[in-house]
């Protein structure tokens, strides 16, 4: 290799080594036009990440060796374990990835285009896709749920994740059950827009690098969600690459807090926390497991009530003036009716 090339490949070693360094200088990460501070990166040991947890706020955990077993799920290694399976894989004509509820396009009167739109593959077909990729093709995102499918290595792998450290959290913190681990291989430069999930969340990254952008609940006004009748229930109305400054005033108020989380990385995202997460452009391929857990029931309701309680409660709101009035188009003008003049 000419000297210039071994510059070159030192540089773009350095350039990665920085960017993984968790070194969030803007320079190397898109600046978007909200401000952030760090997700606090603390060993599991500590205290303080404990506390964190308890009080349903984000922290990276950098030592649960919670999936050790897993940081070896490259795509060669998925591609000769995951069995001959066919698994879920979004295909999408841009970089993103944004979540619809199928089950809700049939009630939704108005004509709804999914983004994106989903095959299923075996592995090995999900690789090819991938490694051929080329651009103005497809981006190709695999999301699939760890279930009895997989091949015999990939359940050793499993059966030896930190489930004793997982256990203490779900019963300390009085989570409910453990509904499911999706498996996400992406592409470098694939995103996840921003939305939020009604679950407990631990994102366990195992390969490559993504970028975790979140906000509190109380940012709710903020994101403008789509309603809940909508196929893209819980994902916000706006577009982090074009918002609409004019439609979507409170943006300007909006700041959040992100995390770029390597192999080994366990990031907590709180139910009803906003989180966009970005596979990072330039640093290879990404595989994440998450664990989502359903939220514990609420023992005592304490006042004044958790921005996270009164989401839920608009949510059934909209979704008992939907049952009542049957067409969501009246939805809007009966809450108008009920609140401008009178409660504004
Ligand atoms: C379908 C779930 C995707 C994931 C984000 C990502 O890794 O792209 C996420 O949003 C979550 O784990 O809650
Ligand atoms: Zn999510």
């Amino acid at each position: 290799m000419s000297v210039a090339s071994d510059q070159m490949e030192e540089e773009s070693v350095d350039h990665k080594q920085h960017v993984v360094n968790h070194n969030l200088t803007a320079h190397h990460l898109k600046q978007y036009f909200f401000p952030t501070e760090h997700v606090p990166r603390l060993s599991a040991s500590d205290p303080l990440a404990s506390q964190l947890i308890a009080e349903e706020k984000p922290v990276v955990l950098t030592d649960t060796n919670l999936c050790d077993t897993a940081l070896k799920w490259d795509l060669d290694y998925l591609a000769q374990h995951m069995g001959a399976e066919r698994y879920m894989v979004f295909l999408s004509n841009n970089h993103k990835f944004k979540y619809y509820d199928e089950a809700k396009i049939k009630q939704y009167k108005t004509n709804f285009v999914p983004p994106t739109r989903r095959v299923d593959l075996t592995f090995p077909e999900f690789v090819k896709k991938l490694r051929e990729w080329k651009p103005g093709d497809e981006r190709v995102y695999l999301q699939q749920g760890l279930n009895n499918t997989v091949g015999q290595a990939i359940v050793m792998d499993f059966l030896q994740f930190n489930w004793q450290w997982l256990n203490m959290q779900q019963n300390n913190n009085n989570w409910g059950p453990l509904t499911s681990n999706l498996l996400l291989v992406g592409m470098e430069g694939n995103v996840t827009p921003v939305h939020y999930d009604e679950q407990q969340n631990f994102f366990s990254q195992l390969v490559g690098y993504k970028r975790c952008i979140l906000f509190a609940p109380e940012h709710y006004e903020r994101l403008y969600p789509y309603p809940v009748y909508h196929p893209h229930d819980r994902q916000s109305q706006v577009d982090f690459d074009d918002p609409d400054m004019e439609k979507f005033p409170g943006l300007k108020l909006l700041q959040g807090m992100e995390a770029v989380v390597g192999p080994g990385d366990v990031l907590y995202i709180p139910m009803y926390w906003w989180h966009q997460i970005e596979s990072l452009p330039h640093l290879g391929n990404t595989v994440s497991v998450n664990f989502w857990y359903k939220g514990g029931p609420t023992e005592k309701i304490e006042y004044p009530l958790k921005p996270r309680q009164k989401l839920a409660i608009m949510r059934n709101v909209e979704k008992m003036l939907l049952e009542a009035l049957r067409e969501p188009a009246e939805v809007g003008p009966l809450l108008r009716s009920l609140v401008l003049g009178r409660y504004t």
